[in-house]
């Protein structure tokens, strides 16, 4: 090759990786408007204002993150949004790694642009000037209104209300108040709603939320940077610290000083409140002074929700999203479907719900019961089929169609009560082993021919009627829940 096309192919080269680099940037552009929007200004900002693209080949998005806890957090809580975006707005990316970047690395366009490297801040200054020592993130949906009171959750709820609302001035009530729950239960979302209560009712008050998780990468960063003394005034300069995922709590000298800083909050009487999937007696591996602080306080647990509730949460979820796009459509027996069958926890209710919703932009047909098991299928966990008796049919149906057992087996021959009998019936045939004339017998001595009738009505208008055929769908599951 001569020496000027060698030349040639090498302005080609650099051509196509400048415009190649120009199409991820915009495309990168394009990912973090989205982020923005999905997540709100404040989280966008906390997680992904600092966070630089590398660069893309081989179907790998590399991006760098300032420090391991920002790599960490973004790899286990965005990787699969990350991909998935960076697909629609780039395309054939699999995977997107995430490293912790060198303070000597420079962005890429700085390497492009700039033959000498730029002087760039160290990271210490870099994040002094952004408040290091800041607490976690707050989800500004997380609040008391978004928050479902019930049975299993309502002595929690009160106790953070009236931690959020006490008069200024007086000292608090429950110190450390102590919430704890199985997963996804609400502990959160109700640490998050102190924040937000407090900072309208109180604006003067210092609150922070903070995860165990970023309470350690603070102090180890803090001690690596010899700011140890900036870290502890910080946090005791804070009049309500609010502590999630206390179980996290490890290491002998995280340990030590998480005790310090817990007894001068509560020795100079500012409010703790402290989340974990556990009681404080059952925290293994705790320092016994920090476990014995906490057992001190008042200790409340919450259960999962029930039916009832569930329903709540998920009618609660629907309204605000019909709030951003008043399109979306669930129907109510759906919703009763999801209820009774995603029994896990309020994170899951949330997964199941924004799958309908998200189908629900997209189609203009309102989600059946069968549709919605097929996308909900993994959130329902495996059951083993029960034996279902003509009582638990009478209940279910009495039930759901607002009339008593008795009605059902009753001679009364209103629509009100003639319809749901036949559909008891019928379920009676399909779901359980007994024979016309033994179904006749259990409701009310009817004739076989009474109940043969009922379920060859049934049958004929299943085929034809949507409506129903959801309903009697429903009231399978509900049986067999
Ligand atoms: N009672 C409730 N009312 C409204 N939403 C709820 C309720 N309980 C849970 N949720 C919702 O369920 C989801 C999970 O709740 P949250 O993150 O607070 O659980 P958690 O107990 O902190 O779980 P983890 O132990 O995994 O951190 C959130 O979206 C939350 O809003």
């Amino acid at each position: 090759m001569s020496a000027e096309a060698a030349k040639i192919m090498k302005e080609q080269d650099v051509a196509e990786t400048d415009v190649e680099r120009r199409d991820w940037d915009e495309a990168w552009a394009r990912v973090k408007k989205r982020l923005r929007t999905e997540l709100g200004d404040d989280v966008f900002t906390s997680w992904f204002a600092r966070i630089e693209c590398d660069g893309v080949a081989a179907g790998v998005v590399s991006l760098s993150a300032p420090t391991l806890f920002l790599k960490g957090w973004i790899k286990s809580h965005y990787s699969d949004r990350l991909v998935a975006l960076w697909n629609a707005e780039y395309g054939d990316v699999r995977r997107v790694d995430v490293v912790k970047r060198s303070p000597l690395k420079f962005p890429a366009q700085v390497k492009v642009v700039h033959s000498e490297p730029a002087p760039v801040q160290p990271q210490a200054a870099q994040e002094d000037a952004e408040d290091r020592f800041a607490g976690s993130p707050l989800d500004s949906r997380l609040t008391f209104t978004s928050f479902c009171e019930g049975a299993s959750n309502e002595v929690a709820f009160r106790a953070a209300r009236a931690v959020a609302t006490a008069p200024d001035g007086a000292p608090p009530l429950y110190n450390p108040l102590y919430i704890h729950a199985g997963v996804g239960i609400g502990k959160t979302h109700l640490l998050q709603a102190i924040a937000h209560e407090t900072r309208k009712m109180h604006p003067q008050r210092r609150v922070m939320y903070l995860t165990v998780e970023r309470f350690t990468f603070q102090f180890v960063a803090a001690l690596r940077d010899k700011a140890a003394l900036d870290f502890k005034e910080k946090l005791r300069s804070i009049d309500i610290l609010l502590i999630d995922d206390m179980q996290f709590l490890t290491g002998r000298s995280v340990q030590q000083e998480f005790c310090h800083m817990l007894n001068a909050l509560l020795d100079s009487s500012k409010q703790v409140v402290v989340a974990a999937d556990r009681a404080p007696g059952e925290l293994d591996g705790i320092d016994e002074r920090v476990r014995s602080r906490l057992k001190g306080g008042v200790v409340v647990g919450m259960a999962r929700p029930d039916t009832a509730m569930r329903r709540k949460i998920l009618d609660l979820r629907l309204a605000a999203a019909r709030e951003r796009d008043p399109k979306i459509q669930v129907p109510d027996n759906v919703l009763d479907f999801i209820a009774r069958m995603v029994v896990s926890n309020g994170r899951d209710l949330d997964g199941a719900l924004n799958r309908l919703i998200c189908r629900a932009q997209f189609s203009d047909q309102p989600i059946s019961v069968d549709a919605c098991e097929l996308a909900i299928a993994d959130l329902i966990g495996d059951r083993e089929p029960k034996r279902i008796r003509i009582e638990d049919i009478q209940k279910i149906v009495a039930r759901h169609y607002n009339v008593s057992r008795q009605d059902l087996v009753s001679a009364r021959r209103t629509r009100t009560v003639v319809r749901p009998r036949q559909i008891a019936m019928y379920l009676a045939k399909t779901m359980t082993p007994r024979s016309f004339p033994e179904i006749g017998k259990r409701f009310g001595g009817r004739d076989h021919t009474t109940v043969l009738h009922a379920v060859r009505k049934i049958e004929g208008l299943v085929g034809a009627d949507q409506k129903l055929s959801d309903e009697i769908e429903l009231l399978r599951r509900l049986l067999q829940d």
